[in-house]
């Protein structure tokens, strides 16, 4: 780092000192705090941008959202070169800058890091940032402290790209390192040609749509907890309803129940990839017993869960011969698993999720469909490759997102001619219950095997092992949050009085080892 980018950073960031008395931490999903003390962070995040753009010398996106938290609320986090989350290998030192006491430790922090990374400011392509942030009211003074931290690294061009879901800017920064167009506008594009071309291969004979009602209500986080949203009763029971979070990157199902007008059936994210593994199957049995042998290709398909993905929805895909994985908790360890796949599907319950494909399987799928484009060209190898492909091109592979989700599985109902109901009994949930226990140091509970076992403190998962055992289907795991000061204690047994009571005397031992 030469004089001029020192004094540069000195004297911006001296208008940016951090709250005192805060600790920031990166998390599962960025910073996130009250808004009011996020300006020196922000400003932070920007430089960092800037820095990671320098040393990867491609795209990065800043987004600014707080998703469905509090509208006081407001966080930033990055979207890397592929679209997805920020380098884990990079978390600590966005840990470090946003928490450097002085624009002195803050310019020395960065040029000890850009020495240990080799970043070079001068005979390279400029750093280019692209920013998008929600509807919150404090996101326009958010951004412009993004931007005045790009403005404090020499040669970083940032481009503001407006108000934006989340999975827009991490599409937007994946589309940009492939060389492609990336507005919002593209993105739209892109999302509705694969949506009608998907509508199109749809079977005649399955057209019938199984009774499935054209109309489809979207709720923008009104309905949480598993209440129904306001102004819902009796009257929309059988209306197909889906739910989106604050910044759109999770997307779940639901109906009102037609038992009690105030409950509601909710259909997850543990349904949805069984409702996209089963489609994705078929495709490749269609192409694998048709395509001729010696053009075949194995594709791997497998799917990722977390310990939180209900334990009947595990079997139920281990019945269909699928590989199942459990990673941690958080999209970056189950983004990661799934990329190791051909097809990889992920989700995490509560709706984070999407599909990924390998470059070599998707080129083997456009070759394929172009070879047979002159021959058999209705054949039903060419329909399911054709399929793959626009999922591949539906489905937004940089982050889970809600919009591009929720056509997916519109066509793959229509597709099925499945209703709600028909989807939804594919099999039925295990009563399951989640608990948060306040510890002293949450960081005291260690966990292994992707959170289902506690191997710290000592003595703690046998006692829980101890009372899982008095409950039939019983199954329960503790770990300390990624995003609140909390111990999550998650529950599931036969019944819905079993579920409770396990993750009742669960947290007590929780609360009885930490205190
Ligand atoms: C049980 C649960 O739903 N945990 C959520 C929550 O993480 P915690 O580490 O559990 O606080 O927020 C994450 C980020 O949004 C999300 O990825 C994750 O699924
Ligand atoms: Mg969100």
């Amino acid at each position: 780092m030469n004089e001029e980018q020192r004094s540069l950073l000195l004297s911006c960031s001296s208008h940016y000192l951090p709250p005192q008395g805060v600790k920031l931490s990166y998390g599962t999903a960025g910073f996130r705090a009250d808004a009011s003390l996020l300006q020196s962070t922000v400003y932070r995040v920007g430089i960092l941008a800037a820095l990671r753009s320098l040393k990867t010398q491609l795209v990065i996106g800043v987004m600014i959202t707080a998703s469905h938290n509090k509208v006081s609320d407001n966080g930033v986090k990055i979207a890397d070169p592929s679209g997805g989350m920020l380098s884990q290998h990079w978390e600590p030192f966005a840990d470090a800058l946003a928490n450097a006491p002085s624009p002195q430790d803050l310019v020395q922090l960065i040029n000890d890091f850009v020495k240990k990374e080799n970043i070079q400011f001068s005979g390279v392509k400029p750093a280019e940032v692209l920013l998008g942030r929600d509807t919150r009211p404090s996101g326009n003074a958010l951004l412009k402290a993004a931007k005045e931290g790009l403005a404090s690294v020499i040669a970083a061009v940032a481009i503001d790209m407006g108000i934006l879901t989340t999975p827009q800017l991490h599409w937007m920064v994946r589309a940009r390192n492939k060389g492609m167009k990336a507005s919002e506008h593209d993105y739209f594009g892109q999302l509705s040609s694969s949506f009608r071309c998907l509508m199109d291969l749809i079977p005649r004979e399955r057209g019938t749509f199984g009774g499935m009602k054209d109309k489809l209500v979207v709720d923008g986080a009104n309905g949480k907890e598993k209440v129904v949203p306001h102004g819902f009763g009796s009257k929309d029971v059988g209306t197909r309803c889906a739910s989106l979070d604050g910044d759109a990157d999770r997307l779940v199902y639901f109906c009102v129940s037609p038992e009690s007008s105030s409950k509601i059936n909710l259909i997850d994210g543990d349904k949805i990839l069984s409702l996209f593994a089963l489609f994705i199957g078929e495709q490749l049995r269609i192409l694998n017993e048709q395509v001729d042998t010696k053009n075949s290709y194995q594709a791997r398909l497998g799917v990722v869960q977390t310990a939180y993905a209900n334990g009947a929805s595990t079997n139920y895909l281990k019945q269909l011969g699928l590989e199942v994985n459990l990673t941690p908790t958080g999209v970056k360890y189950l983004h990661e698993k799934a990329a190791g796949f051909d097809v990889g599907i992920y989700f995490e319950a509560n709706g984070h999720g999407t599909i990924l494909f390998s470059e070599s399987f998707i080129g083997w799928l456009e070759a394929t469909t172009y070879e047979l484009s002159s021959g058999s060209k209705g054949s039903e190898e060419k329909k399911a490759a054709l399929r793959l492909l626009a999922v591949g091109k539906l489905i937004n592979q940089a982050v889970g997102d809600a919009l591009s989700g929720l056509l997916l599985v519109e066509v793959i109902l229509q597709h099925m001619g499945w209703s709600l109901d028909r989807w939804n009994e594919l099999y039925q949930d295990l009563p399951s219950r989640q608990l948060k226990v306040k510890v002293a140091d949450r960081t005291a509970v260690v966990t292994a095997n992707a959170e289902t076992v506690v191997v710290s403190p000592p003595c703690l998962q046998e006692a829980i092992n101890a009372e899982i055992a008095n409950y039939p289907q019983g199954r329960s795991f503790v770990r300390p949050s990624g995003t609140e000061d909390v111990v999550r204690v998650y529950a599931e047994a036969s019944t819905q009085e079993g579920a409770d009571s396990l993750a009742c005397s669960v947290a007590q031992l929780v609360e009885h080892f930490l205190g």
